[in-house]
């Protein structure tokens, strides 16, 4: 787990001398094997935090322990070697290849070429990219959607126990977002990494987060799961910031074949069972209908999603 104890960002205003903190007095735990997501609003101090766990940015006051270890008691190369960093701007080596840029770390740790190799094809068939086909290509090949792919591989390849994550999906178009938002859900399910993932996406944070910490200017607004937030806000920023759509967002996370019950749904709209609830619910609102059938695989009914059952949800 990630520790952060009263962690400080103090900026000196080079003209008035005055103090300005952009973290301030910041307390809090991230859980090994799970998501955190690190939500507020623009200028509210997630970039500073998550850049402050790896000495991209050294923090004036506090302390940050990973896994019983003072990160200040750890050289900054080597601290980063050990925690995956993928940030928006993917940052892909133009001129290697794709498995190239996936087993640059690797590589610099003086792997066996032979097990890089067969750790690259791996992940890349894991984030959804064919290895015959993609990995001899240059990134400049490459979709945005593609390249952001070879950016979680690559932060995966060395295998950190500790991923950090900013905006990692915000550059990509919502279709191609929400794919790669379910590969990497599918994969961390697979890897149970310790993973904090800066995000201004409320959607993204409820859907992705075991749990979220939500900054206000530079202090922590609350930390819980998704549901404390949406269900329990510690106070009126955090209503106001989740907004009065905040359980229907958080229904978008939820797929409707993990919240269908038994039934044969006869005569009723079908929907599939990896349509997100609430577009299950736009079903029954558009079809006026209390219920709808959900679809497996197969094509056969494999439950039935009524309205009771997103109520209870
Ligand atoms: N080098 C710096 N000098 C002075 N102020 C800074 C510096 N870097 C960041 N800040 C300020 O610290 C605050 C927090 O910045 P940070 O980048 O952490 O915000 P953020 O929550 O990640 O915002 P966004 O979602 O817009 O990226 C902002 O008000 C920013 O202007």
């Amino acid at each position: 787990m990630i520790e952060l104890h009263h962690l400080e960002k103090r900026y000196d205003d080079p003209l008035t001398g005055q103090p300005f903190y952009a973290v301030k007095d910041l307390s809090l735990t991230f859980p090994s094997g799970e998501i955190t997501a690190l939500l507020g609003p623009s200028g509210c101090g997630k970039t500073t935090t998550l850049r402050m766990i790896n000495r991209l940015i050294e923090p004036t006051g506090g302390q940050i322990v990973i896994e019983g270890q003072d990160v200040m008691n750890v050289k900054p190369e080597a601290l980063r070697r050990k925690i995956g960093y993928v940030i928006q701007q993917i940052g892909l080596f133009p001129h290697l290849t794709v498995a190239q840029n996936v087993a640059t770390v690797p590589d610099l740790l003086g792997a066996p070429k032979a097990q890089t190799r067969a750790r690259v094809r791996e992940l890349l068939d894991l984030v959804g990219l064919e290895p015959s086909q993609f990995a001899a290509k240059r990134p400049s090949e490459l979709s945005g959607g593609q390249q952001q792919r070879v950016g979680v591989a690559r932060a995966l390849a060395a295998d950190p126990p500790v991923l950090l994550m900013d905006e990692p999906f915000g550059a990509l178009d919502p279709l191609a977002r929400d794919k790669l938002q379910e590969a990497f859900r599918e994969i961390q399910q697979r890897l149970k990494k310790t993973i904090v993932m800066v995000t201004h996406d409320i959607d993204e944070a409820l859907k992705l987060g075991d749990k979220v910490a939500l900054l206000n200017a530079g202090t922590l607004a609350q930390f819980g799961t998704p549901d404390d937030l949406v269900r329990r806000p510690a106070s009126d920023f955090v209503k106001q910031f989740l907004g009065d759509d905040a359980l229907l967002r958080q229904l978008a996370g939820v797929r409707s074949a993990a919240l269908a019950r038994r039934g044969d749904g006869a005569g009723l709209p079908q929907v599939s069972g990896q349509l997100d609830a609430r577009s299950a619910l736009s079903v029954m609102l558009r079809e006026r209908a209390e219920a709808v059938a959900v679809m497996g695989e197969d094509g056969q009914v494999s439950g039935v999603l009524s309205f009771h059952d997103l109520e209870q949800a």
